[in-house]
């Protein structure tokens, strides 16, 4: 996959204090990428860079392989973003406020915006106002109108602060539908763990300005698989009983007394085997090393939910 937008060793300082420091990131065209960490951290720093709402103060940014400055606005418009609350007319409804919007910015075009509605599911929305709709419906209209100038990179800052699960459940079904079916990407950020690792293809994890980690779910996944961890003198006669007795392949030896096995066997019929071929056993037990125990040890932060 193309590297669509890179950051190069982005800072911010504030009154001589960095709050952004270093950041390499790198988002693939297409994916989900979910930028996590506690607040704070830096994510809207960082993402106000991206979309030149605040100058870095070193570093620079790459989108579609070009460096972006102050005057990147062809650039720019590849670009859409919901950074902070979108703010509406209250008495109007979704589609006068994006043709006033429209008429605004100057794009005023009624086809991306039907469009836009279409995709968000406020098309039949038509006679409410917006001051009656729901943080979630509020939240899809800022989708919609960051929508309507067909951006290829979609920005969002913690979009789903403050939605119910109903809420939280349509906006990841936008998500997903904006990279699946239009080949968008998205950039969206969070404090929540469980919301990110449900729809991101890539995570970038933020921890006092300091970009942690970035890396594929899959392999987060795959590394945080459960298995069952071996300890004992006897590691070869151990492994002759995994491979002869029980038939297992997928394990390895950690160190000369530590075995983790991966297949799927059961403890007891584990322990049953060892014992009968007399390997003295030091300790034989499951390990789910979850997701969140990850990310909790990677910042030492409790923070994540
Ligand atoms: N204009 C500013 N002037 C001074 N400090 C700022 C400014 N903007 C942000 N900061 C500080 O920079 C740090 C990072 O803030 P930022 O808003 O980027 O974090 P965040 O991860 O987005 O958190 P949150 O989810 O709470 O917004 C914070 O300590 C914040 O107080």
């Amino acid at each position: 996959m193309t590297t669509i937008l890179r950051t190069w060793e982005l800072t911010k300082e504030y009154q001589g204090k960095e709050v952004v420091s270093g950041v390499n990131m790198n988002i693939k065209q297409g994916e989900i990428y979910g930028f996590l960490g506690p607040n704070g951290a830096g994510k809207t720093t960082v993402m106000k860079m991206i979309t030149n709402l605040v100058k870095p103060t070193e570093g620079f940014i790459e989108f579609f392989g070009v460096s972006m400055t102050d005057h990147s606005y062809e650039l720019l418009k590849r670009m859409g973003c919901i950074i902070e609350n979108p703010v509406f007319y209250d008495k109007l409804t979704a589609r006068e406020n994006l043709q006033l919007h429209g008429e605004y910015m100057g794009y005023y075009n009624v086809k991306a915006m039907e469009e836009a509605l279409e995709l968000v599911k406020l098309k039949d929305v038509d006679k409410k106002p917006v001051k009656q709709f729901s943080l979630g419906m509020k939240q899809r209209l800022g989708i919609a109108r960051a929508l309507m100038t067909k951006p290829e990179l979609l920005i969002l800052d913690e979009p789903i602060n403050g939605l119910d699960p109903m809420g939280i459940k349509e906006m990841r079904e936008v998500f997903r539908m904006l990279s699946r079916e239009y080949g968008m990407t998205l950039l969206i950020s969070s404090h929540l763990l469980g919301e990110v690792e449900q729809v991101a293809d890539t995570i970038g994890v933020i921890f006092e300005g300091i970009l942690l980690e970035e890396v594929a779910m899959d392999r987060i996944r795959s590394r945080n698989t459960p298995y069952i961890e071996l300890i004992t003198g006897e590691s070869g006669k151990a492994v002759y009983v995994l491979e002869h007795k029980l038939g297992l392949t997928n394990f390895k030896m950690l160190n000369p007394r530590t075995i983790r096995i991966y297949d799927a066997v059961q403890q007891l019929e584990l322990n049953k085997a060892l014992i009968e071929a007399d390997v003295e056993l030091e300790s034989l037990s499951k390990k789910n090393h979850s997701l969140e125990d990850h990310f909790v040890e990677l910042m030492g932060w409790g923070g994540i939910a």
